[in-house]
């Protein structure tokens, strides 16, 4: 690696909205760079992308990164692909991929435009001062529209359209020109191969026999096999065994010097010691380390419990073993008095979730419960605050003698790109979910016949409100061309309270929901309906209701049925009817019981399963 100074070095990422053609262009340029062989026709499947539910969903979860070797003007020139998820959810992986580089390919798609996130990540890599290459993409498909799209990523960005490349990552149409700009125009990084060493720790995968296997971006100095080099964070020494670059597979080479990429694995045993923003250096030359990152915050939680109870340790064990390679979700044990022993998870965001869920399934063939997802509440008592995110542990604020002085709850500022004739949908769907300040404007004035203009919506949210279901009614009111995008906008107080729902007069904590006042009576009707359709029928009648404090909100009656099951045979056969009766007995065991009704632990998989 010697080969490569700094001033042959580049370092980039590629930023996009979702399905904007990223992952397809990554493959494009590892081909064209001979990275990887030219797949045969037909198979569909990204080098980069690696995780199973990734393929199957065709989004990209935990970035990647790749180096490539490139000849410009004589020259081998070492790019570095630093790949970047396309979901709001992994924002800080966005983030944090970024800090390791001096450029970023901005991609949209020239049939779609720019689209709410193409905005918030431009706005990041904006921040962090990388050089902006535009780039249109599937410019191969009849629906294109370049020009109408470059003049579009003039109004919102100020990008000239003659620096905007035209390609198609499909076809490969144009791809050179890419590889071309990146060594003209992206600076290469700035550091000093003979400073003493000073490398950022970005992003660490988990590896079954080496242990935690660390990516970096060396900013000054050398590193090699056998240096004995420290954190910053936690002052743990360690001693590399391993590192190379990543080609796109780990290739070990012999160092890595100031500006260049690669991976390094050094007997770290627990990821937890992988600190994303760590700054590294040689044991007694200490450096000033690199401004760090923010933590990952979880900003939805949800529990997750066995279908059945005898599992747990085998599901805890996989929960284990899955967040060693996703470190951004936090478990904590809970347990529940209908649902047995648990585990509390705290998610990034719903679709983070559904992909630990789907992994659990697909890679540890674990069935499990989820309860319905929270957000963190703030409950402000007289003298402390406490942040809830379990809604069993929310207090009963209707009560007049609680002391809690008000609950706070995390909001979002939101935007929502959709072209003007869905317009006045969104608005009513921002409104059903509690809306504020909202706004627009329009993106462009839409070209005649063929296309409508673009308004960009903007307003505040209840987070709540969006982690169960927002995203599709978003999607079907506007027939798939609304876009959405995301950040935090801090806490804002809110009317909420608890909702219990009981059976037979007895809660079942684990169905216990936090909601807005002004939703409770349609919530509570609703879910009780549910519960009414889904819990099976028992030998006496059954009281179902919803809850607010004292106060019963909604209520259905589950009708009495005798269950007799020996009741279809006639005469004598003793042992057939011994039979059946045992049968009975020993599913009885799999049942909880609440306030005496038997429900069967699949009973809550099909209440909790669709909200
Ligand atoms: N016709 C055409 N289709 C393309 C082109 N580039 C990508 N696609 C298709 O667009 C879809 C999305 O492409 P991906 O590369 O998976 O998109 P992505 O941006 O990586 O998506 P995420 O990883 O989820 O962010 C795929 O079906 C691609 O085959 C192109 O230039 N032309």
């Amino acid at each position: 690696m010697e080969d490569y100074p700094s001033e042959l070095i580049r370092n980039f990422s590629i930023i996009a909205h979702i399905d904007h053609g990223k992952s397809t262009l990554a493959d494009r340029l590892l081909e064209l760079t001979g990275t990887i062989q030219k797949k045969e026709s037909g198979t569909n499947k990204q080098v980069l992308d690696k995780l199973k539910v990734e393929r199957e969903r065709g989004i990209t979860v935990k970035a990647q990164t790749a180096s490539m070797i490139h000849s410009f003007n004589g020259q081998q020139h070492l790019l570095n692909l630093i790949d970047t998820p396309g979901h709001v959810d992994f924002a800080w992986e966005v983030a944090r991929s970024l800090a390791a580089c001096e450029g970023a390919l901005l991609l949209v798609d020239s049939t779609q435009g720019v689209q709410a996130q193409t905005i918030s990540v431009f706005h990041v890599a904006r921040e962090r001062g990388l050089k902006i290459i535009p780039v249109l993409n599937k410019i191969d498909m009849p629906a294109s529209q370049p020009e109408r799209i470059a003049a579009q990523m003039q109004s919102t960005f100020d990008i000239n359209p003659e620096d905007i490349l035209h390609i198609s990552a499909k076809t490969g149409q144009g791809v050179e020109s890419i590889l071309e700009a990146i060594v003209k125009r992206i600076p290469p990084p700035s550091g000093h191969t003979k400073a003493p060493l000073k490398a950022l720790l970005f992003d660490s995968l988990y590896d079954r026999y080496r242990g935690v296997i660390s990516l970096i971006n060396i900013q000054d100095g050398t590193l090699r096999k056998g240096d004995k080099i420290a954190s910053c964070h936690t002052r743990k020494k360690y001693e590399v065994t391993e590192l190379g670059i990543m080609h796109p597979e780990e290739l070990p080479t012999t160092s890595l010097q100031s500006g260049q990429v690669g991976y390094i694995a050094c007997n770290m045993k627990n990821s937890s010691e992988a600190h994303i923003g760590d700054t590294l250096h040689r044991v007694g030359e200490p450096v000033e380390p690199m401004e760090g990152f923010q933590p990952t915050k979880a900003m939805v939680y949800a529990g997750i419990f066995p279908i059945d109870s005898n599992d747990f340790l085998k599901l805890e064990e996989s929960i284990k073993r899955l967040t060693l390679t996703d470190r951004s979700v936090t478990v904590t044990r809970e347990s529940s008095s209908a649902l047995g022993q648990g585990c509390r998870l705290g998610f990034l965001g719903t679709l983070h979730m559904d992909v630990f869920r789907q992994r659990l399934e697909d890679e540890y063939d674990a069935n499990v419960i989820i309860t319905a997802p929270t957000v963190p509440y703030k409950v402000i008592y007289k003298d402390r605050t406490v942040l809830v995110s379990n809604p069993t542990e929310f207090p009963e604020v209707t009560d007049s003698t609680s002391n809690v002085k008000e609950v706070q709850e995390p909001i979002v500022n939101a935007s929502i790109i959709v072209p003007d004739d869905y317009l006045g949908e969104i608005m009513d769907l921002c409104f059903s979910h509690r809306a504020d300040s909202l706004d627009h404007r329009y993106l462009d004035s839409g070209s005649g016949s063929t296309s409508s203009a673009r308004a960009i919506v903007t307003c505040t949210l209840p987070l709540s409100e969006i982690v169960t279901g927002f995203f599709s009614e978003l999607k079907s009111r506007s027939s798939g061309f609304a876009s959405f995008d995301y950040e935090e906008g801090g806490y804002a107080k809110s009317n909420l309270a608890k909702m219990v729902f009981l059976l037979n007069s007895r809660p079942i904590d684990a169905l216990a929901l936090i909601v807005h006042r002004s939703a409770q009576q349609a919530i509570g009707r609703a879910w009780v309906k549910k519960l009414h359709s889904i819990i099976p029928r028992q030998m006496f009648e059954v009281p179902i209701q919803a809850a607010i404090g004292k106060k019963i909100i909604a209520r259905e009656t589950l009708s009495a049925m005798r269950a007799d099951v020996t009741a279809s045979l006639y005469g004598g056969d003793v042992t057939r009817k011994m039979k059946l009766l045992e049968n009975q007995k020993a599913s009885k065991r799999k049942m909880k019981r609440i306030g005496q009704v038997d429900l069967p632990q699949e009973a809550f998989y099909d209440i909790l399963k669709s909200k």
